[in-house]
């Protein structure tokens, strides 16, 4: 099921994504949460940061798990989403480095890339709170449009419509990496709840497919409508085009 919290803009969202994370954060003993990249929780991961700053949030007990990784990036490489988490959270926050996790993209054994990465989530007891955004062609992690739903952490092959929406992210479309590790459909699903955030009129079309449309791997979101327990973030641009809202 998909609980719709309708926002007006993008910053009321990332403040109330921080909410939800922080509740999370505060009420679990040893809280796992499963991370994201991309912009749109970039202002979440700000709101956080205030947070801690301020004394009210402690991450001391916290785990994360990231979402995915280019294949070919070493950790410290400054397009990673390890550089990418370190300078947006982690390093701002009282996170310990070894509780942090994203998978390392500078691996070259692909399956066991994947297989180790399974086993580390599965070590910390699954997750509970995974925070996603969303592709402009429906992609949540890296799992872009396919005829099936991968279950497990694997490594992708990155569409063209992926590759030119990050390369704002890097000096040209060629040095964007094109494969990616990423969490499979099955380990997101698995998540005991999951906030999905999703901002901006360009992502309106994709947005109605996820929530009105069949459930498809054409649309990898559009699996969430299966899962128990999802909420959605989003502004009122994003949701322009939901006749239900
Ligand atoms: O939030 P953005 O930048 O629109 O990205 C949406 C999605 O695309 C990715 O950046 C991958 O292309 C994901 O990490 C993210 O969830």
């Amino acid at each position: 099921m998909i609980q719709i919290v309708k926002v007006k803009d993008y910053a009321t969202l990332s403040k109330k994504a921080a909410m939800y994370i922080a509740a999370e954060i505060v009420q679990r003993e040893k809280p796992v949460l499963g991370l994201a990249t991309g912009s749109t929780p970039v202002g979440t991961y700000q709101v956080l940061r205030e947070m801690y700053q301020e004394g009210k949030l402690d991450f001391t007990a916290v785990r994360s798990v990231n979402l995915d990784e280019y294949r070919g990036l070493a950790p410290e490489d400054s397009h990673s989403y390890r550089y990418f988490m370190n300078q947006e959270l982690f390093h701002h926050v009282n996170i310990a480095k070894e509780n942090t996790h994203v998978p390392d993209g500078s691996l070259s054994d692909a399956q066991e890339a994947c297989e180790s990465y399974e086993r580390l989530i599965e070590s910390l007891g699954g997750i509970h709170l995974q925070i996603l955004g969303l592709g402009h062609d429906g992609h949540i992690g890296f799992n872009e449009p396919s005829d099936s739903f991968p279950a497990k952490t694997h490594c992708v092959q990155l569409t063209e419509e992926t590759i030119s929406a990050n390369q704002r992210f890097f000096n040209s479309k060629d040095e964007v990496p094109r494969e990616a590790y990423t969490m499979g459909i099955g380990t997101i699903m698995q998540a005991e709840k999951i906030l999905l955030l999703v901002s901006g009129r360009d992502k309106a079309a994709i947005l109605k497919k996820v929530l009105e449309g069949p459930v498809s791997p054409e649309v990898p979101a559009s699996i969430l409508q299966f899962h128990k327990n999802v909420i959605l973030i989003a502004d009122e641009d994003a949701l322009s085009k939901c006749s239900s809202v």
